[in-house]
Protein backbone atom coordinates (compact mmCIF):
# COMPACT_ATOMS: atom_id res chain seq x y z
CA UNK A 1 0.00 0.00 0.00
CA UNK A 2 1.73 3.34 -0.93
CA UNK A 3 1.44 6.24 1.43
CA UNK A 4 1.27 9.58 0.11
CA UNK A 5 3.84 10.47 2.77
CA UNK A 6 6.17 7.77 1.67
CA UNK A 7 9.95 9.11 0.80
CA UNK A 8 10.29 8.37 -3.04
CA UNK A 9 14.05 7.14 -3.34
CA UNK A 10 15.30 6.56 -7.40
CA UNK A 11 18.07 3.72 -8.21
CA UNK A 12 19.78 4.73 -11.04
CA UNK A 13 22.20 1.16 -11.55
CA UNK A 14 24.97 1.22 -13.96
CA UNK A 15 28.49 0.61 -15.10
CA UNK A 16 29.09 4.09 -15.86
CA UNK A 17 32.34 2.85 -17.26
CA UNK A 18 32.41 6.27 -18.23
CA UNK A 19 29.19 7.79 -16.98
CA UNK A 20 27.54 9.94 -20.01
CA UNK A 21 25.15 12.46 -20.22
CA UNK A 22 22.58 9.88 -21.45
CA UNK A 23 22.08 8.21 -17.78
CA UNK A 24 22.10 12.12 -16.07
CA UNK A 25 19.15 12.86 -18.58
CA UNK A 26 17.52 9.48 -18.12
CA UNK A 27 17.50 10.28 -14.25
CA UNK A 28 16.83 13.66 -13.85
CA UNK A 29 13.58 12.87 -16.53
CA UNK A 30 12.36 9.90 -14.10
CA UNK A 31 12.74 11.89 -10.79
CA UNK A 32 10.24 14.77 -12.68
CA UNK A 33 7.95 11.86 -14.06
CA UNK A 34 7.72 10.53 -10.64
CA UNK A 35 8.39 12.76 -7.83
CA UNK A 36 11.07 11.31 -6.64
CA UNK A 37 12.81 12.68 -3.77
CA UNK A 38 16.93 11.60 -4.74
CA UNK A 39 17.91 9.48 -7.23
CA UNK A 40 21.13 7.28 -6.06
CA UNK A 41 23.41 6.18 -8.84
CA UNK A 42 24.66 2.83 -7.94
CA UNK A 43 28.07 1.69 -10.16
CA UNK A 44 28.63 -2.19 -10.35
CA UNK A 45 31.23 -4.09 -8.67
CA UNK A 46 31.81 -7.13 -10.93
CA UNK A 47 29.20 -6.56 -13.82
CA UNK A 48 28.69 -10.69 -14.43
CA UNK A 49 26.96 -10.04 -17.56
CA UNK A 50 30.04 -7.59 -18.89
CA UNK A 51 32.57 -10.25 -17.91
CA UNK A 52 33.37 -10.88 -21.37
CA UNK A 53 34.83 -7.63 -21.93
CA UNK A 54 37.62 -5.24 -19.89
CA UNK A 55 35.99 -2.53 -17.50
CA UNK A 56 37.71 0.37 -15.63
CA UNK A 57 38.55 -0.49 -11.92
CA UNK A 58 35.39 0.16 -9.85
CA UNK A 59 36.94 2.92 -7.93
CA UNK A 60 37.49 5.07 -11.08
CA UNK A 61 33.99 4.24 -12.06
CA UNK A 62 32.55 5.33 -8.76
CA UNK A 63 34.80 8.86 -8.88
CA UNK A 64 33.55 9.76 -12.13
CA UNK A 65 29.90 8.96 -10.61
CA UNK A 66 30.66 11.16 -8.24
CA UNK A 67 32.47 13.73 -10.16
CA UNK A 68 29.39 13.58 -12.49
CA UNK A 69 26.22 14.04 -10.42
CA UNK A 70 27.86 16.01 -7.29
CA UNK A 71 26.11 19.31 -8.97
CA UNK A 72 22.50 18.29 -8.25
CA UNK A 73 21.22 18.55 -4.75
CA UNK A 74 18.75 14.82 -5.64
CA UNK A 75 21.77 13.07 -6.77
CA UNK A 76 23.65 10.93 -4.43
CA UNK A 77 26.00 8.01 -5.40
CA UNK A 78 26.13 4.56 -3.40
CA UNK A 79 29.31 2.50 -2.93
CA UNK A 80 27.10 -0.64 -1.89
CA UNK A 81 27.52 -2.76 -5.03
CA UNK A 82 31.33 -1.88 -4.96
CA UNK A 83 32.04 -2.70 -1.45
CA UNK A 84 29.57 -6.13 -1.63
CA UNK A 85 31.77 -8.96 -3.03
CA UNK A 86 31.15 -11.60 -5.70
CA UNK A 87 28.97 -10.78 -8.77
CA UNK A 88 26.20 -7.84 -9.08
CA UNK A 89 22.69 -8.55 -8.67
CA UNK A 90 20.33 -6.21 -8.51
CA UNK A 91 18.36 -8.22 -6.16
CA UNK A 92 21.01 -7.93 -3.33
CA UNK A 93 21.01 -4.07 -4.24
CA UNK A 94 17.29 -3.98 -3.72
CA UNK A 95 17.54 -5.71 -0.45
CA UNK A 96 19.66 -4.24 1.18
CA UNK A 97 18.50 -0.40 -0.19
CA UNK A 98 15.23 -1.73 1.51
CA UNK A 99 17.40 -2.36 4.77
CA UNK A 100 18.46 1.11 4.54
CA UNK A 101 15.89 3.24 4.23
CA UNK A 102 13.16 0.69 5.66
CA UNK A 103 9.35 0.49 5.45
CA UNK A 104 8.51 4.54 4.80
CA UNK A 105 10.51 4.44 1.26
CA UNK A 106 9.20 4.01 -1.96
CA UNK A 107 12.05 2.44 -4.31
CA UNK A 108 12.19 2.94 -8.32
CA UNK A 109 14.92 1.22 -10.05
CA UNK A 110 15.69 3.23 -13.30
CA UNK A 111 16.77 1.04 -16.18
CA UNK A 112 17.13 1.82 -20.36
CA UNK A 113 15.77 0.16 -22.76
CA UNK A 114 18.16 -2.49 -23.47
CA UNK A 115 18.56 -3.57 -19.83
CA UNK A 116 15.00 -3.63 -19.28
CA UNK A 117 14.50 -6.38 -22.24
CA UNK A 118 16.99 -8.79 -20.82
CA UNK A 119 15.41 -8.09 -17.30
CA UNK A 120 14.20 -11.44 -16.88
CA UNK A 121 17.58 -13.20 -17.52
CA UNK A 122 19.04 -11.62 -14.30
CA UNK A 123 19.52 -13.39 -10.75
CA UNK A 124 15.81 -14.46 -9.23
CA UNK A 125 13.97 -11.96 -11.20
CA UNK A 126 10.64 -12.70 -9.92
CA UNK A 127 11.63 -11.49 -6.80
CA UNK A 128 13.02 -7.99 -7.77
CA UNK A 129 9.34 -6.93 -8.92
CA UNK A 130 8.34 -7.22 -4.85
CA UNK A 131 10.89 -4.90 -3.73
CA UNK A 132 10.93 -1.54 -6.42
CA UNK A 133 8.96 -0.28 -8.94
CA UNK A 134 10.69 -0.38 -12.40
CA UNK A 135 11.18 2.35 -14.90
CA UNK A 136 12.12 1.69 -18.72
CA UNK A 137 13.50 4.40 -20.46
CA UNK A 138 13.37 4.86 -23.90
CA UNK A 139 17.17 4.90 -25.91
CA UNK A 140 18.30 4.95 -29.15
CA UNK A 141 18.39 1.95 -31.00
CA UNK A 142 17.08 -0.44 -28.74
CA UNK A 143 13.05 -0.81 -29.06
CA UNK A 144 10.75 0.14 -25.88
CA UNK A 145 8.73 -2.85 -25.24
CA UNK A 146 7.41 -4.28 -22.21
CA UNK A 147 8.97 -8.30 -22.72
CA UNK A 148 6.58 -9.94 -20.22
CA UNK A 149 7.45 -8.35 -17.41
CA UNK A 150 4.97 -8.26 -14.28
CA UNK A 151 1.86 -5.75 -15.15
CA UNK A 152 1.58 -2.56 -12.52
CA UNK A 153 5.51 -3.23 -11.75
CA UNK A 154 7.20 -1.51 -14.00
CA UNK A 155 6.32 1.96 -16.00
CA UNK A 156 7.51 2.73 -19.61
CA UNK A 157 8.35 6.19 -20.22
CA UNK A 158 9.88 8.55 -22.93
CA UNK A 159 12.60 10.55 -22.16
CA UNK A 160 14.89 13.29 -24.58
CA UNK A 161 16.75 10.84 -26.54
CA UNK A 162 20.51 10.83 -26.15
CA UNK A 163 22.49 8.61 -28.68
CA UNK A 164 24.97 8.35 -26.64
CA UNK A 165 26.62 4.72 -24.99
CA UNK A 166 29.59 4.43 -22.61
CA UNK A 167 30.99 2.40 -25.45
CA UNK A 168 31.05 4.71 -27.65
CA UNK A 169 32.40 6.72 -25.50
CA UNK A 170 35.54 4.69 -24.68
CA UNK A 171 35.74 4.37 -28.38
CA UNK A 172 36.26 7.93 -29.39
CA UNK A 173 39.14 8.06 -26.05
CA UNK A 174 41.07 5.08 -27.82
CA UNK A 175 40.76 6.38 -31.24
CA UNK A 176 41.45 10.12 -29.91
CA UNK A 177 38.15 11.42 -30.51
CA UNK A 178 36.84 14.10 -28.30
CA UNK A 179 33.99 13.37 -25.82
CA UNK A 180 33.43 17.02 -24.99
CA UNK A 181 29.63 17.31 -24.26
CA UNK A 182 29.06 13.64 -24.62
CA UNK A 183 29.74 13.71 -20.82
CA UNK A 184 29.94 16.57 -18.33
CA UNK A 185 33.59 18.20 -18.30
CA UNK A 186 35.01 16.95 -15.43
CA UNK A 187 34.80 13.63 -17.12
CA UNK A 188 36.95 14.21 -19.75
CA UNK A 189 38.89 15.95 -17.82
CA UNK A 190 39.22 12.99 -15.13
CA UNK A 191 39.84 10.38 -18.16
CA UNK A 192 42.74 12.66 -19.04
CA UNK A 193 44.14 12.72 -16.10
CA UNK A 194 43.75 8.81 -15.24
CA UNK A 195 44.51 7.65 -19.01
CA UNK A 196 41.50 5.11 -19.50
CA UNK A 197 40.84 3.61 -22.35
CA UNK A 198 43.38 4.40 -24.05
CA UNK A 199 44.83 0.73 -24.49
N1 LIG B 1 21.68 7.00 -23.75
C1 LIG B 1 20.93 6.38 -22.81
N2 LIG B 1 19.61 6.65 -22.67
C2 LIG B 1 18.87 6.00 -21.73
N3 LIG B 1 19.35 5.05 -20.88
C3 LIG B 1 20.64 4.74 -20.97
C4 LIG B 1 21.50 5.37 -21.93
N4 LIG B 1 22.76 4.86 -21.79
C5 LIG B 1 22.68 3.94 -20.80
N5 LIG B 1 21.42 3.85 -20.31
C6 LIG B 1 20.95 2.96 -19.23
O1 LIG B 1 21.72 3.24 -18.07
C7 LIG B 1 21.96 2.03 -17.32
C8 LIG B 1 23.46 1.84 -17.10
O2 LIG B 1 24.06 1.75 -18.38
P1 LIG B 1 25.59 1.38 -18.61
O3 LIG B 1 26.41 1.90 -17.49
O4 LIG B 1 25.71 -0.06 -18.97
O5 LIG B 1 25.89 2.33 -19.90
P2 LIG B 1 25.98 1.93 -21.42
O6 LIG B 1 26.11 3.19 -22.19
O7 LIG B 1 24.86 1.00 -21.80
O8 LIG B 1 27.36 1.12 -21.41
P3 LIG B 1 28.07 0.15 -22.48
O9 LIG B 1 28.03 0.83 -23.82
O10 LIG B 1 29.45 -0.02 -21.92
O11 LIG B 1 27.29 -1.15 -22.47
C9 LIG B 1 21.33 0.91 -18.14
O12 LIG B 1 20.04 0.65 -17.60
C10 LIG B 1 21.23 1.49 -19.53
O13 LIG B 1 20.17 0.92 -20.26
O1 LIG C 1 20.85 -8.79 -11.19
C1 LIG C 1 21.38 -9.17 -12.24
O2 LIG C 1 21.53 -10.37 -12.50
C2 LIG C 1 21.83 -8.11 -13.24
C3 LIG C 1 22.32 -8.45 -14.51
C4 LIG C 1 22.72 -7.43 -15.36
C5 LIG C 1 22.62 -6.11 -14.98
N1 LIG C 1 22.11 -5.82 -13.74
C6 LIG C 1 22.05 -4.41 -13.28
O3 LIG C 1 21.54 -3.57 -14.28
C7 LIG C 1 22.13 -2.27 -14.15
C8 LIG C 1 22.70 -1.86 -15.50
O4 LIG C 1 23.71 -2.78 -15.83
P1 LIG C 1 24.75 -2.57 -17.00
O5 LIG C 1 25.47 -3.91 -17.07
O6 LIG C 1 23.92 -2.27 -18.22
O7 LIG C 1 25.63 -1.45 -16.60
C9 LIG C 1 23.18 -2.41 -13.05
O8 LIG C 1 22.65 -1.90 -11.85
C10 LIG C 1 23.43 -3.88 -12.97
O9 LIG C 1 23.85 -4.34 -11.68
C11 LIG C 1 21.73 -6.77 -12.89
Amino acid sequence: MTSSTARRLGIMGGTFDPIHHGHLVAASEVAHLFELDEVVFVPTGRPWQKSERKVAAAEDRYLMTVIATASNPRFSVSRIDIDRPGPTYTIDTLREMRQIHGPGTELFFITGADALAKMLTWRNAADMFTLAHFVGCTRPGHHLSDPGLPKGRVSLVEVPALAISSTECRDRVRAGEPIWYLVPDGIVQYINKRGLYRD
